[in-house]
């Protein structure tokens, strides 16, 4: 099979409120980043599958012919996708040599591109081809790059295999899928999150496929249209951490002391809430002090909580100090256990102020700069912009 050579993006995302609360049930709120990541599929004809993967430093190839070795038992099984196909997943691990424990960066993107390529093109004629990502995201540090990574796996295979569009015309940069094609990819990317999460709740792949700001409670994802515009100032305390090892640690605190960690999980919820009222407010009335005051004390009040149920670090600690001591609110944003920050910039907080705060930051070892948010979902970009694209992420990766 020749599949068309495509290149597709998707976003990173930050979580205002509702980290791992959202995976027991609970409501959050996160918002795409202007920050992205890209896929490139080229086919080949040499009967090889191969995969480029620089932030991981990982470059691997197979022949067709190993891979399909491990096909024998797959039936179309696209229409009962909801849960992962286990006996396919044991067979990835043996054949990528692990079967047991955590696996590390390489191992984890490697099975989500072998399960989504395998249960796409494997009851059929598989097609020799070369995924090479790339991404303006730091790698698991909070910032949803799993979830980018598995939107554009599922982007890219889905417009390969037909199942949709490659929406692009000849005069166009870019391209997006209609509704129906946005839900597929979607569940498709949920599949590598699976693989790399363990237990997600969706809501990042969800941000990484329709972008903008959303509110996500058990799998049902309700974009918020109108939006106040946020100033936010991200860190990357560089502290590395895995979301798996996050999420089953707080999910055996829960187990452990229940009466004490759900009224926690549903404080959190509150706060969700009460955050996506105000800032619904501040679209339909003049935004004042009292609305950022608000804002700024869910913040203080969720970062206090997330270090209750056990997913803060002292990075991020001093991340909160130091933003403080500027009058400025921050909390951890993602999995915690280290990786990234948000700091809330009032309209008021003048250039003086947050550079002293940014340097402040960089002092201690991290990296900061102020982020747009609500940046387009996945999208298909016009391959003649791969070689510019590339040199963007070459220099961003050199400075
Ligand atoms: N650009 C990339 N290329 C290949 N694999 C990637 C890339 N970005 C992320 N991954 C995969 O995702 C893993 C990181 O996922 P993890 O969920 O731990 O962090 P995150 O998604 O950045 O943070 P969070 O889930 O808290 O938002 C990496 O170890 C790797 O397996
Ligand atoms: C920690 C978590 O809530 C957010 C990770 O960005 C995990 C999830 O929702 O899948
Ligand atoms: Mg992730």
């Amino acid at each position: 099979m020749e599949v068309r050579d495509c290149l597709v993006s998707a976003p990173g995302k930050a979580i205002l409120h509702g980290e791992h609360a959202v995976v027991h049930g609970k409501v959050a709120l996160a918002v795409s980043l202007n920050l992205r990541t890209y896929l490139q599929l080229k086919a080949r004809s040499d009967g090889k599958v191969c995969i480029n993967l620089p932030n991981i430093d990982t470059f691997v190839c197979w022949e067709l012919s190993e891979l399909k070795q491990l096909t024998s038992f797959l039936s179309d099984k696209k229409e009962e996708m909801q849960r992962l196909d286990a006996e396919l997943v044991k067979r990835l691990r043996e054949f990528i040599g692990v079967t047991n424990g955590n696996l590390d960066s390489s191992a984890s993107a490697i099975l989500a591109f072998l399960y989504i390529y395998l249960s796409l093109f494997g009851s059929g004629d598989m097609p020799s081809l070369t995924v090479s990502v790339w991404s303006e995201l730091p790698t698991g540090a909070g910032l949803g790059s799993s979830a980018a990574y598995s939107v554009c796996l599922a982007a890219a295979f889905l417009c390969a295999t037909g199942n949709i569009p490659t929406p692009l015309k000849e005069w166009e940069q870019t391209g997006r899928w209609c509704q129906e094609d946005l839900e597929l990819i979607n569940s498709w990317a949920f599949q590598g999150e699976k693989i790399i999460h363990g237990n997600p709740s969706g809501v990042d792949n969800a941000v990484g496929t329709w972008g903008g700001m959303l509110r996500f409670l058990a799998g049902k994802i309700i974009p918020l249209s109108r939006v106040p515009l946020l100033r936010i100032l991200l860190t990357n305390t560089k502290v590395p951490r895995s979301t798996k090892v996050l999420v089953a640690r707080v999910k055996d605190k829960i187990n452990k002391l229940p009466s004490i960690m759900i009224p926690v999980l549903d404080s959190v919820d509150a706060i969700s809430c009460t955050c996506e009222k105000v800032l619904t407010e501040m679209t339909c009335e003049p935004i004042t002090g009292d609305h950022y005051n608000i804002l700024e004390e869910l913040i203080d009040i969720n970062q206090h909580h997330l270090n209750v149920i056990g997913v803060g670090h002292p990075s991020l600690d001093t991340v909160c100090q130091v933003t403080a001591a500027r009058g400025l609110h921050s909390k951890l944003t993602g999995a915690g256990g280290g990786g990234c920050g948000i700091t809330l910039l009032r309209p008021e907080t003048d250039s003086t102020t947050l550079q002293g705060t940014m340097k402040d930051l960089r002092d201690c070892g991290y990296d900061c700069w102020e982020t747009s948010i609500g940046g387009p979902g996945c999208r298909k970009e016009d391959s003649r912009r791969v070689r510019p694209l590339w040199r963007i992420w070459i220099s961003i990766t050199v400075l």
